[in-house]
């Protein structure tokens, strides 16, 4: 039987005792593309690098294409196969993107390299000191790829690129999955992770609040419907299916979170004066605040487990920020 492409078991990380992630169990089948999603701070960067041994984890266990990553030489079998986009890449500035796509090529081979340096072009010739954040994470894009892995670990990849090379990267991702290989990666971006993903991790305060498949994410996540009216019925007025949750955002400005049908609420609204109305896609903040928490004080039942109440007030709760980039 062939192994998952990744397999956590329990892994937990403290920084001293500030928790990165605490418990994350999952399994991401080969040839997926896999998402982690969370607010910043929320423990991602820390779950990709404990499961590439970048960091040795508080406890826990990880294998990638069933090969323990706390055992060094499985480690270094398993190395060839993978592909990694760090948070932020430490190239060395002095050095042209040249010189070091040649040094990955000599490590770990570099078959698809003229394909990708078409796909993603930088200046490779000039010094890495003098790239802009897009170039950087284009060098970084072509050296995880390179050597044709079979399974491709990201942070947060797309942070820098413009618009038009988002678009080429979720292009060549799909790609990528029709041959077969896995990716992982992480993403505050509710938008991207529903465009390219095949399941997702939904992260929150280190912990794992759900893994959900995108339909179901889709289904879940819903839209935000935002109607200015010229009265100012009761918010109970919009208790209706299909409304999940609704408030005023100032007098007459109404904003109701729908993931039913909108039949009754346009026949309700139309009792009514609608000067503007306006219906977008749910942010990852909308979906965080009505759709994983179970409270309205944004507490998830995880974290009300015993003996957390005290670091969780020690931490802060985490206020979400706004999506950058989400349309
Ligand atoms: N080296 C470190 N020392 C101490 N605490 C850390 C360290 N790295 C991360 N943390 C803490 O661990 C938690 C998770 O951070 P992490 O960077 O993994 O989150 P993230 O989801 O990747 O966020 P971002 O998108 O902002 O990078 C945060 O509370 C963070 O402050």
């Amino acid at each position: 039987m062939v192994s998952p492409a990744i397999e956590l078991s329990g892994l937990t990380k403290y920084y001293g005792d500030v928790r990165g992630i605490e418990d994350l169990t999952l399994t991401v089948e080969r040839g997926e593309v896999f998402g982690f999603l969370g607010p910043n701070g929320a423990g991602k960067s820390t779950a990709i690098r404990a499961l590439l041994g970048f960091l040795r984890p508080t406890s826990g266990e990880v294998t990638l294409l069933g090969k323990r990553v706390a055992d060094r030489h499985e480690l270094v079998e398993v190395k060839h196969e993978l592909g990694h986009i760090p948070g932020d890449f430490a190239f060395y500035d002095s050095l042209s993107g040249r010189r070091h796509l040649d040094y990955y090529e000599s490590l770990r081979g570099g078959e698809r390299r003229a394909e990708l340096e078409a796909l993603f072009p930088a200046p490779f010739d000039r010094k890495v000191g003098t790239y802009s954040r897009g170039n950087r994470q284009k060098l970084a894009i072509v050296q995880a790829f390179m050597h044709d892995p079979t399974l491709v670990v990201m942070d947060e990849p797309t942070s820098g690129l413009d618009p038009l090379v988002q678009r080429t990267f979720y292009e060549f991702l799909e790609a990528e999955r029709e041959r077969g290989v896995t990716v992982l990666f992480s993403s505050h971006i509710l938008s991207e992770v529903r465009r390219v993903c095949d399941r997702v991790a939904v992260i929150r305060n280190g912990r794992l609040v759900a893994v959900e498949d995108i339909d179901t994410l889709l289904r879940k996540s819903g839209k935000v419907v935002r109607a200015t009216l010229t009265e100012h019925p009761p918010i109970e007025t919009f208790d209706l299916p299909g409304v999940v949750r609704g408030e005023y955002e100032s007098k007459g400005v109404l904003k109701l979170i729908v993931n039913g049908g909108y039949d009754e609420l346009l026949d309700r609204l139309s009792s009514y004066t609608v000067e503007d109305i306006e219906i977008r896609e749910a942010s990852l903040e909308d979906v965080f605040m009505h759709f994983y928490t179970d409270r309205d004080d944004g507490v998830t039942e995880n974290e009300r487990s015993e003996g957390d109440t005290e670091r969780r007030e020690r931490d802060g709760d985490d206020a979400l920020p706004a999506e950058s980039t989400d349309a």
